[in-house]
């Protein structure tokens, strides 16, 4: 049976971004049975609903999910499309590699992956909103803590990783977080895996100073999502970023970045975020050697000058993901 792709575009620079990231996907998977679901706040503004409960049983009828991006207004009325479809799909892992494709004449580049818990901590949406006083509920449970370093642990047996497992937490004032270290730490030991409990604030620093000491980072849900945009730094920024949140059941690729919708519209937003998520989307596939050709694909172009203006190119994103399927096509030729 052909897989089935769910494509969400969403807002802003979605639309512009996910076509290039989905003709790589085309290519190589030429049977896989396409959809559109429609998300979003300009769904919310036309209809009323930014995701419906049919949306959700669209989204769990596909094999993976390709999804760009959606504005999220900071409305006390408006829910998150992306926490919702992270709870009702039980996506408990938001797998950000932070692998720069740039070269940057120093040796070996940075390679990690930052493994954020993606459906409590400060992200739990139990919040009481008042005039005087608002709270947010920050969720940790033993079994949320579990299940995400099992992920990180089979990561760096899987990466083959002769580093301790780092844990990314602030358990000096927020004593939530013992739970987690003290979970993350048991879980490793059960792996033989070593670990080095970070505090998170040092950890944002330390990343961008000493990128190469890191391999595997298990953090909790808003700390990876600050890291994670943080890390962008290394690879050229937000535009470079991939990521992979996935749950025992469903998969869903999405780049790390929003809907910018200060560049939307112009036709210069960077697709190669989105392109290696679709990457990412190829290898959850079984598909290791041809994410592989994608993302080689992606390093030559840029370093020979050929990216899109927030790299300092001219390309267009459309002009960008037409050079990238041609060079594809190229690479995977003389590989034959
Ligand atoms: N996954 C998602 O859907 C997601 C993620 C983050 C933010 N958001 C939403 O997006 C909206 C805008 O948020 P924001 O401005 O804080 O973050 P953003 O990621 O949309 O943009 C931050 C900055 O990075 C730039 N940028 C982002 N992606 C780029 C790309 N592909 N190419 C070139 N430049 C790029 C933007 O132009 C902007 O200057 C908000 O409504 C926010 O809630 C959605
Ligand atoms: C838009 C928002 C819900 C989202 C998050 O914080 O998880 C985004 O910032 C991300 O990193 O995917």
């Amino acid at each position: 049976m052909s897989l089935r792709i769910a494509v969400v575009n969403g807002d802003g620079i979605g639309p512009e971004v996910i076509p290039e990231a989905q003709k790589i996907l085309e290519h190589f998977l030429p049977d896989a049975d396409f959809y559109e679901v429609e998300l979003g706040l300009a769904k919310w503004e036309r209809s009323g609903s930014a995701c419906s409960p049919d949306d959700i049983r669209e989204l769990k009828g596909a094999d993976a999910i390709l999804f760009g991006a959606v504005t999220t207004p900071p409305d006390p009325n408006y829910r998150s499309v992306l926490l919702q479809i992270r709870h009702e799909l039980d996506l408990y892992a938001n797998l950000r590699p932070i692998r720069p494709l740039r070269s940057s004449g120093q040796g070996s580049p940075a390679d990690m992956m930052i493994v954020r818990e993606n459906t409590e901590g400060l992200y739990s949406g139990i919040e009481e909103i008042g005039e005087e006083r608002s709270t947010t509920l920050r969720v940790v449970t033993k079994a949320g803590s579990k299940r995400i370093a099992e992920k990180a642990c089979s990561l760096i047996l899987e990466r083959n990783s002769k580093s301790p497992l780092v844990i990314g937490y602030k358990g000096n004032v927020l004593k939530s977080d013992l739970l987690f270290r003290d979970t993350c730490s048991e879980v490793a030991a059960s792996f033989g895996i070593q670990t080095k409990a970070v505090f998170i604030d040092a950890l944002c620093l330390d990343v961008l100073q000493h990128p190469k000491n890191y391999d595997v980072i298990v953090t909790t849900n808003m700390f990876g999502d600050i890291l994670s945009d943080v890390c962008g730094y290394l690879t050229g920024g937000l535009g470079m970023l991939p990521s992979a949140n996935i749950g025992d059941t469903h998969a869903f690729f999405e780049p790390v970045h929003g809907s910018a919708p200060d560049i939307a519209g112009k036709g210069i937003a960077n697709p190669v975020a989105a392109i290696r998520s679709a990457a990412m989307m190829l290898e959850y596939f079984g598909m290791k050697r041809e994410a592989c050709l994608v993302e080689e694909s992606i390093a030559d172009l840029i370093n020979s000058g050929v990216c899109t203006p927030d790299l300092g190119g001219c390309e267009s994103t459309s002009s960008f993901g037409n050079r990238l399927l041609a060079a594809v096509c190229k690479k995977e030729e003389r590989q034959i």
